[in-house]
Formats: C-alpha cells, sequence, structure tokens
C-alpha cells in the first residue's frame, strides 16, 4: 500500500537524526493534514507542538515492521477461522500506572483468559494488548462542567491532566512525549515478562487453578479446568516438556486518534517500501473519528500494520463496504478487524446484515466483538458503569449471530484490568451499586476487573460448545 509516495513527514528534513539505521526511514507524506480530524486537541501553542513532533520523528520505532507483520499473519489465521482474537487492557492507560505490577496483572489475566478461551474452541488465540499507548480519549462532549465552572474535558494523559482544573486541561504537547516514553516502558516490561518464561500454559493454568478456588461460581468453571488437566496430562505423556506449551506470543495496540504523535512515530520499511505506525503493533480507529472522507481513514489508508475500525449500532453495510474500499482495497485476510460494539440488545438485529453483506463482498475481515461500549450506563452515584451480564449477553449475541450465518466469530475486545477495582456491576462476586464507592480507579471508561476478566472467559468458554460445530466446520 502506497508504495509509490516518496514526500516525506517533519522528519524529513532531518532524515540523519532518525538513528535507525538504513532499514526504516520517514514514512509517508501527511495527506491526513489536508482533511478534517475529529477529537484533536486544541494546543495553543504550534511552536511547541511542533517541536515535539520534531523530537517524535527522531525517536526510535517502539515496535518493527516484522512484528506488525507477524500479527497481521495471525490475524489472517483468525479471518479464515482458524484463531480466535483475545484484545482487551484498559479503556485508558495512565502516566502514573506505568509499573511492574499494574502491567504484570494485566498480561497475567489476559494469559489466563486465553488458556480458558484456547482449551474452548481448540485454536490459537491471539492475544493483543490495549497497551503501551492507549492514552488518548474521544469524548462525547468538549467540555465538563461542575459547580457554575465549564473547563475543557480530559481526553487522556496524551493530552491533558484529569484534575478539574484550568492548567490541567489546557492540552499540552509536551504530553505526546511523556505518551512515547511510558508506552516504551511498558513495552519493554511486556517484552521481558514473555521472554521470561513465566508465562508459559503450566504457570497459567495454575494461576487459574487459584482463581477457580476463590470463585463462588467454582462448580460452573471446574470442569472446564479438569478439562485442560486433562489435556496437559495427555501432552506430558506424549514426551512434551513444559516449554512445548509456551504460548506468551503477546501484541500491543490502541486507538490512534492522535494523529500528531502517530504521524512522526510512521515509517517506511526501506526493504519492501511499505509504511508502518510504530507506536503499536496494531492501531484501530474509533467509532467517533472514522469519518470515510476525514483525516483518520487517509492516515490508516497509508499505513501498513494491521488496523480495527470500531462500528457502533447506527452501521449501515453501506458504510462497511467503504471502510472496506479505503482500508483494505486488496481485500488481505489480516488487514482489518472490524470491532463491533452494538449493545447487548442491538447485536442480534444489527449484526447479521454487516456480517451477510460484507461476506458476500468477498472480503476476509475479523469480526471481534466490543461488549463494553455499548453497554455503559450511569450508577444512581453518578459514576459510568456497565452489568456484567450485559457484556456477556452481548458476546453470546455476538456468537449466535454468526452461528447463524455460519461465519466465524473473531474474536473479543474488551475493556479491563488485573486489579481488583470495582468499576463494572455483577460478575462471580456480584458487585452492586454501593460497591462502586470502593475501588473505583479507571480514568475514563469502567473495566472488568481480574475476576470479571475470568469469569467472562469461563462463562464465554461454557457456551461456545454450542458454538463449536461451526468453528469445526470453518477450520478445515
Ligand atoms: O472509551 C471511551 C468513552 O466511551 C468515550 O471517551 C466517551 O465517553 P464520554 O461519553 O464520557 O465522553
Ligand atoms: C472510545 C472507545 O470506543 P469507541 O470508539 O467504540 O466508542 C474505546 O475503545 O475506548
Ligand atoms: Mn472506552
Amino acid at each position: 500500500m502506497n508504495t509509490t509516495d516518496t514526500t516525506d513527514t517533519a522528519g524529513a528534513s532531518k532524515p540523519a537524526a532518525l538513528g535507525l539505521g538504513p532499514a526504516l526511514g520517514p514514512g509517508p507524506r501527511d495527506t491526513w493534514r489536508a482533511l478534517p480530524a475529529g477529537q484533536q486537541p486544541a494546543y495553543p501553542d504550534p511552536a511547541a507542538l511542533r517541536r515535539v513532533t520534531d523530537e517524535l520523528a527522531g525517536a526510535p520505532p517502539l515496535v518493527l515492521p516484522g512484528e506488525c507483520d507477524r500479527l497481521r499473519d495471525r490475524l489472517a489465521a483468525v479471518a479464515r477461522g482458524e484463531a480466535l482474537l483475545l484484545q482487551g487492557g484498559d479503556c485508558a492507560e495512565t502516566f502514573d500506572r506505568v509499573s511492574v505490577d499494574t502491567v504484570h496483572s494485566k498480561l497475567n489475566t489476559l494469559m489466563q483468559m486465553s488458556a480458558v478461551l484456547t482449551y474452548a474452541v481448540s485454536m490459537p488465540v491471539v492475544k493483543v494488548g490495549r497497551l503501551a499507548g492507549q492514552y488518548a480519549k474521544p469524548r462525547s462532549k468538549p467540555t465538563e462542567s461542575r459547580d457554575g465552572v465549564t473547563l475543557p474535558v480530559y481526553r487522556g494523559d496524551a493530552v491533558n491532566g484529569p484534575d478539574f482544573t484550568h492548567g490541567s486541561r489546557v492540552p499540552d504537547p509536551e504530553r505526546l512525549l511523556r505518551m512515547y516514553q511510558a508506552s516504551s516502558h511498558t513495552l519493554n516490561l511486556v517484552r521481558a515478562f514473555t521472554a521470561s518464561g513465566r508465562a508459559g500454559l503450566s504457570q497459567v493454568h495454575e494461576w487459574n487453578r487459584d482463581f477457580i478456588a476463590g470463585s463462588p461460581l467454582r462448580a460452573r468453571y471446574e470442569g472446564i479446568a479438569d478439562g485442560i488437566d486433562r489435556a496437559m496430562n495427555f501432552m506430558r505423556a506424549t514426551g512434551a516438556r513444559p516449554q512445548d506449551f509456551d504460548d506468551s506470543e503477546f501484541f500491543v495496540s490502541h486507538e490512534g486518534l492522535l494523529l500528531d504523535y502517530e504521524s512522526p512515530l510512521t515509517r517506511r520499511d526501506r526493504r519492501t517500501g511499505r509504511s508502518y505506525a510504530t507506536s503499536g503493533h496494531m492501531l484501530w480507529i474509533g467509532e467517533r473519528t472514522r469519518d470515510l472522507d476525514g483525516a483518520h481513514v487517509e492516515y490508516f489508508s497509508r499505513i501498513d500494520n494491521p488496523i480495527g475500525v470500531k462500528l457502533g449500532p447506527a452501521t449501515t453495510a453501506d458504510t462497511a463496504l467503504q471502510l472496506i474500499d479505503r482500508l483494505d482495497p486488496d481485500r488481505e485476510p489480516g488487514r482489518l478487524t472490524f470491532v463491533v460494539r452494538l449493545g447487548v440488545d442491538r447485536v442480534r438485529e444489527v449484526l447479521p446484515p454487516l456480517v451477510e453483506k460484507v461476506t458476500a463482498s468477498g472480503a476476509q475481515v475479523v469480526w471481534a466483538c466490543d461488549p463494553m461500549h455499548g453497554n455503559t450506563l450511569e450508577a444512581p452515584s453518578g459514576h459510568k458503569t456497565r452489568r456484567f451480564d450485559d457484556i456477556l449477553g452481548e458476546v453470546r449475541g455476538f456468537f449466535e449471530v454468526h452461528r447463524a450465518l455460519g461465519t466465524h466469530p473473531g474474536g473479543i475486545h474488551v475493556e479491563l484490568t488485573g486489579d481488583d477495582v470495582t468499576e463494572c456491576l455483577g460478575g462471580g462476586h456480584d458487585l452492586g451499586f454501593p460497591d462502586l464507592f470502593h475501588r473505583y480507579e479507571s480514568a475514563c471508561d469502567p473495566r472488568l476487573n481480574r475476576g470479571q476478566s475470568l469469569d467472562l472467559a469461563f462463562l464465554v468458554a461454557g457456551f461456545l460448545d454450542d458454538v463449536r460445530p461451526v468453528l469445526d466446520g470453518l477450520a478445515v
């Protein structure tokens, strides 16, 4: 894609400063700048922004093209019905929570969910974190008012601060550099953990056993855990060693919202002529910025990473087809993931025509279910929250729709944390409205806590048995 465009970004004026060796050069021309870009910060000082983007243009890539291509291959298997996608992490990462413990527990939670789902579908699970770059938020309103005072809304740590003061809410481009550093530190931890060999399947299964032992729903989960035990015993009996169970391959993703961040970090692989956002393996376009004539679609059309697009309940099949034409013109499996977030009440009605028409067009996209963003409600206390049963219900509806159509339910995309927060209602420990006061720590949307995330994996695994015939039929 875009292999002939040789005009460069801001970094072009000083390619020698890139320090990237001969293989990576500045990315494609900023064609998106001519188009309307939604949800961008109004920086008061353009010169300060320019200094920051110049610095980013000279910074090393966080991920390499080969890694992005590998994820694309893995997602191609998902699109063909041979694997599942598990994508998850915070709604909004924050700079003050880049710590060994936070990253480790999030990663472990995803690994534990993945082990359960792998067993349930007898397929590889492609693990992608909302991690190491998820610092910018699109908002439904540009301002927030409290006690008669109106200030710009908090847009994520990459843009401004959460404190309700004028100083904190003014967008500061220096925060883009902190985003780069925080992402780099997080990615370093992810790479260290996954390389350590301590997230192998045997260890992950032990953590799941511990979780089950303390769960009020243990009776429902034990059958699955026993099944995993038997499968692992069988493997051992065949002579497989613990390291043969290693399934710790892990990728990172975030919403590619801030084009002043993504653009200078976009690099061209001189060997192939392909261009990559090097801020993460996979980027997605949010529901609020996927305008066909907008800057985000234009930018994403010029990078070769695997990409996602969020689709809300108002999406028409025509829009989905036009997005495919713009973003996956060659219809390459693994390039495009549609992350549908329709709500438990709408998924059975809205999803079928989308899937039918996209499938009929010959495109092989990954269909992923985001059961979070269509199910947000306001608690009497004013907290944004979500019901676990709605989340589970939307996932169930998503799988049922695909079962009925004979198509592949590619995976799930969830907002979660490895910490014991109390932000969503329900789950194994049946959190209620009063619990929201105990540990509500999200900087934006409510996340499943560690236990609720594992509840989701075990309960989805339970009903996946119903859709097994579809998965078996597809995995030829
Ligand atoms: O994930 C993010 C939220 O859904 C998005 O920022 C909108 O939230 P808001 O309605 O609080 O602005
Ligand atoms: C803002 C988000 O989602 P959406 O674009 O689907 O609203 C999100 O994933 O946090
Ligand atoms: Mn969110």
